[in-house]
């Protein structure tokens, strides 16, 4: 579904993305690693959020494979490839349903104008409703964006990206700063919206990680050092030396940035 062929990014004499070849289907992939590892840059390049310094991207689209290397984080949100911005798309004094309306009209307007008709009003808050409803939200429908829990702007941004309709969703860290009592709630999402969309998930806490991935990637200083299922990841010499060092599993604690 979407794929780097030598994707790199230097920012000077640093090389935050080093010729990463990756590729995520219909699945849930986890892209883990030490803090500056690249896992921010690698998604502002996806997005088109950053230009690559090197390689390709594509998206496949229906049968076809499109080149989207230096596509604009328009095109590639028109395209459908989303991403849950940490609070910044969010507005505060915006009732829960306002925001995940306008979000709704927007990518609207950005994919289907031609088709729009009179009701298209009244199908934007339909689908506003209906995606507050699965992420949990309903109940706070009217309440401003900035009234509500750390775990509930988690999952008020990924309505928001839902709502752009997208076939890929990048998660960056949705269980960052939420209480531990509210990360099961998080995980729940997560693995729901995985079940009909493509998810590649950046995330601090591992056994979030190991609990929902079907895949994980592994970044360190800005390369691909391993790429398989959890256990073997988990088992991995090079991932325990880079990464993995102090985590035992079964501590589902906050998550840390
Ligand atoms: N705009 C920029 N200009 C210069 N250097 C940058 C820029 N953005 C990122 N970097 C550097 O690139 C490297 C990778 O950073 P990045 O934020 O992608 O890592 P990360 O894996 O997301 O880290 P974290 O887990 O802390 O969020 C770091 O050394 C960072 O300092």
């Amino acid at each position: 579904m979407l794929q780097t062929s030598g994707l790199t990014r230097r920012f000077g004499g640093l090389v935050a993305v080093d010729d990463v070849d990756f590729s995520l289907g219909d699945e849930l992939c986890s892209l883990i690693g030490p803090n500056g590892a690249g896992k921010t840059t690698f998604f502002n390049l996806l997005t088109g959020a950053l230009e690559p310094s090197d390689g390709t991207i594509e998206f496949r689209r229906d049968d076809e494979w499109l080149d989207i290397t230096n596509a604009s984080p328009h095109e590639t949100a028109s395209l459908g490839i989303h991403r849950s911005y940490q609070l910044t798309n969010i507005f505060p004094t915006s009732s829960v349903f306002e925001n995940v309306r306008v979000a709704a009209q927007a990518a609207d307007s950005g994919r289907r104008s031609f088709w729009r008709n009179v009701n298209h009003f009244e199908r934007y808050r339909e689908e506003a409703y209906d995606i507050l409803e699965r992420v949990g939200l309903a109940e706070h429908a009217e309440t401003p964006a900035n009234a509500l829990s750390h775990g509930a702007k988690r999952q008020l941004e990924v309505a928001i990206a839902l709502a752009g309709d997208p076939d890929v969703l990048l998660l960056d860290e949705p269980n960052a700063g939420v209480s531990s009592e509210s990360v099961g709630d998080i995980i729940d999402l997560i693995e729901d919206v995985a079940g009909d969309h493509a998810v590649l998930l950046v995330e601090h806490n591992m056994d979030v990680v190991m609990q929902v991935s079907d895949r994980i990637v592994v970044l360190n200083q800005g390369a691909v050092i391993a790429d398989d299922e959890p256990e073997s990841v988990r088992n991995d010499p090079a991932v325990q030396e880079a990464y993995l060092g102090g985590y035992t599993p079964g501590d589902l604690a906050e998550g840390s940035t």
